[in-house]
């Protein structure tokens, strides 16, 4: 599938509903590698709460009021976008397709929808901006527990062309992922998602052998300072002095932490539960989101994700205060069924859909959009 280019009629036939994206994102892909992307922590009820939520939530639309004209651009961190929607940071993404990242960063670029890298990436951060020319570009970090590799990860973000940091912090270790354990499957394992690491001098620093001629010791090391489970808010500090970039944390869900989020000065939180990966039977994102953004009050971006599937869904989630929602599983569905293409039909369905509800909506903008539109 190599930089492949559909033919007409083969993109004719992708698909337009999340539900047969991921049927054939199911028929293409091992066992392994679908249930990575598909599975969730626990039972599964996180996930299931994210679009039991979302469902829960109807829209209330209004009529005659001039909706010729739609309007779906954005403002955010003082840039503005064409659309309201990002691609969320999702690691490994080789094991949905060879070209992985530069598949979807090429996709985003094309439809000038921010792309997030993340840490996990299957290639460098350096290889996917390589292919982006000057599209907007943030970078996900796990904060390692080694602090020089942390600082690193942001330096080569900021010299290869990222806007802002988001950092995820509903990951202090992995969840408790059954499928996974069933199938005995690890991308990691494998040598795929730790392409930051392996192309990072600090963390070769620390090395015998290059990692290409000892993976296992490499993997060692890696295994050992992935990601730290003792940061606390003091921790931002540091944070912030290695970067003038904007900061944003991912996976808030309580009040009080956007609160705290708020007052260490961070320039956006994303109201996240890791599309119910990491914690099982905690609350729907949507759920969290007016809450969430009643507190911080304006005053700085709040986005959302966990459970975005569909148009209707970004016109509810920004009705509820969010100023863009982050899509996630879809487009690895799309990559997986067809590269690069898939994952620009992903999005083209989406903006499409997100724009045709704007107006049936009875708005014309997405700056207009308010509460009112919503009811449970
Ligand atoms: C296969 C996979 C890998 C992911 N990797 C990361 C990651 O590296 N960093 C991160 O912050 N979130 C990661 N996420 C979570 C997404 O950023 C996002 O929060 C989640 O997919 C939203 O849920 P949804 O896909 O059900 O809408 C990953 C999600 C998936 C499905
Ligand atoms: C310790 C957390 C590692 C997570 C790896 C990638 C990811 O975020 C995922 O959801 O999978």
């Amino acid at each position: 599938m190599n930089n492949q280019v559909l033919p007409e009629s083969e993109k004719a036939m992708l698909p337009f509903t999340h539900r047969e994206w991921e049927r054939r994102a199911r028929e293409k892909l091992e066992i392994g590698p679908y249930s990575f992307i598909s599975g969730n922590a626990g039972m599964g009820e996180t996930a299931n709460s994210n679009r039991a939520a979302i469902k829960e939530w109807k829209i209330v639309p209004r009529v005659f009021r001039d909706v010729e004209k739609r309007d779906l651009s954005i403002e955010l961190l003082e840039k503005k976008f064409s659309t309201p929607i990002l691609l969320a940071p999702i690691g490994v993404q080789k094991i949905m397709h060879p070209e992985g990242e530069l598949a979807s960063a090429r996709a985003a670029a094309d439809s000038r929808i921010p792309f997030i890298a993340s840490t996990m990436s299957s290639y460098s951060m350096e290889e996917i901006a390589s292919v982006m020319g000057d599209a907007p570009r943030w970078f996900q970090l796990y904060c390692s527990k080694d602090k020089e590799i942390t600082k690193s990860f942001i330096k080569r973000a900021e010299r290869s062309g990222y806007s802002a940091i988001v950092i995820t912090l509903d990951s202090s270790v992995m969840g408790w992922r059954v499928q996974d354990l069933e199938n005995n499957y690890s991308p990691f394992r494998l040598g795929i998602g730790l392409a930051n690491y392996f192309s990072d001098s600090t963390f070769c620093s620390k090395l015998v052998k290059p990692p290409a001629e000892d993976f296992a010791a490499a993997f060692s090391i890696f295994s050992k300072i992935n990601t730290s489970a003792s940061l606390t808010w003091e921790d931002l500090e540091f944070l912030r002095e290695n970067t003038k970039l904007p900061i944003l944390l991912k996976g808030i869900v309580d009040p009080r932490d956007a609160k705290l989020a708020l007052d260490h000065g961070v320039d956006g939180i994303i109201v996240s539960n890791h599309g119910g990966r990491q914690l099982d039977g905690s609350i729907a994102a949507i759920d969290a989101l007016p809450k969430v953004c009643y507190v911080i009050g304006g005053k700085i971006p709040v986005l959302m994700d966990s459970g975005i599937r569909t148009g209707t869904d970004v016109i509810k989630a920004l009705a509820l205060g969010a100023s863009a929602v982050l899509l996630g599983r879809p487009f690895a569905y799309g990559l997986a069924v067809a590269g690069e293409e898939g994952v620009k039909q992903v999005i083209r369905n989406l903006i499409t859909e997100t724009e045709v509800s704007l107006g049936l909506s009875g708005y014309h903008s997405i700056k207009s959009l308010d509460r009112s539109l919503v009811v449970k």
